[in-house]
């Protein structure tokens, strides 16, 4: 483990680590905020997964969510979005490869190599989390587009592993959408019972776990139509009496301008189910 930023926050500490990860098979980095109260004691942590294109900076300098994490003693966790470097698998496209990783463990070559990403969110991260900073085991999951499908899937198939989820214009039903088939055919290949494990909607239809979440999607988002599908999950979620919270802003976009405008809910929401959990 190599620190590679510090920066003083809101009283706690914005850091930037490298470390060389075993699953994914290559140097990865993350950012970790470290908020007043880890100084005393040990603190819940909100993993953050990012979008398309992004890195663990992306969060970090555009959204705000220091403030709120150190309001709420809750440490930010926010992994690079994919496996990086000349030895891993890359595309010229924004939306496959480096940058792109959909969050899953692919099973087709070149990508299998390297793109373990849902393993390494799961079980390689929190344990390097847990081992050299002051964080409990309590834990939830958040993230944006790309991010917000990786959190909502590793929300559902874990329910014990997090305590709650939430997600910004996340991508519900990756199977039925452009990104999704592109990113699934080549990291998973045909077969549809495995694109299905990474399918919010789908997960939910197969009734895997009833917690309520949290989605906040702009109504101005150039890409609600085509590819994030809200509704389908809004509909997956009355139809298995999911009491999820899915709220629509009008006027905001896809971009980091929407998550800093609501970003403070979402600490909030996570901070209350995280205290909930030890009472
Ligand atoms: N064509 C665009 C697409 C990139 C983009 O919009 N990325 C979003 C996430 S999209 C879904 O996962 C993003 O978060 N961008 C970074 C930011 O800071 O806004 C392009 O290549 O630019």
């Amino acid at each position: 483990m190599q620190q590679i930023e510090k920066h003083a926050c809101f009283g706690g500490w914005q850091e930037v680590w490298t470390h060389e990860s075993h699953l994914l098979n290559c140097p990865m980095r993350f950012a970790v905020y470290l908020p007043p109260q880890a100084k005393e004691r040990k603190v819940p942590v909100l993993y953050w997964l990012s979008g398309l294109t992004c890195t663990e900076q992306n969060v970090i300098t555009k959204s705000g969510i220091q403030r709120y994490a150190a309001e709420h003693g809750i440490m930010i966790v926010a992994p690079d979005t994919s496996p990086r470097g000349e030895s891993v698998a890359d595309d010229a496209a924004y939306d496959l490869g480096q940058g792109a990783s959909f969050y899953l463990n692919a099973t087709q070559s070149p990508w299998c190599n390297h793109y373990q990403m849902y393993d390494y969110i799961l079980h390689e991260l929190p344990r390097l989390i847990t081992t050299h900073f002051a964080a409990n085991e309590r834990k939830s999951i958040s993230g944006h587009s790309m991010g917000g499908h990786g959190a909502l899937v590793l929300g559902l198939r874990n329910p014990n592993d997090y305590v709650s989820v939430s997600a910004f214009s996340p991508i519900v039903s990756p199977s039925q959408v452009g990104w999704g088939q592109k990113a699934f055919t080549a990291y998973l290949g045909d077969d549809r019972a495995a694109w299905q494990q990474y399918d919010a909607v789908a997960l939910i239809l197969q009734g895997h776990d009833k917690k309520a979440f949290l989605v906040d999607q702009g109504l101005d988002d150039p890409f609600y139509a085509e590819q994030l599908c809200t509704q389908n999950i809004e509909n997956a979620c009355q139809q298995m009496h999911i009491d999820a919270q899915i709220r629509y802003h009008a006027g905001y976009d896809h971009s980091y301008y929407f998550i800093a405008s609501w970003i403070e809910d979402h600490v909030a929401y996570h901070a209350k189910q995280l205290q909930r959990s030890i009472e």
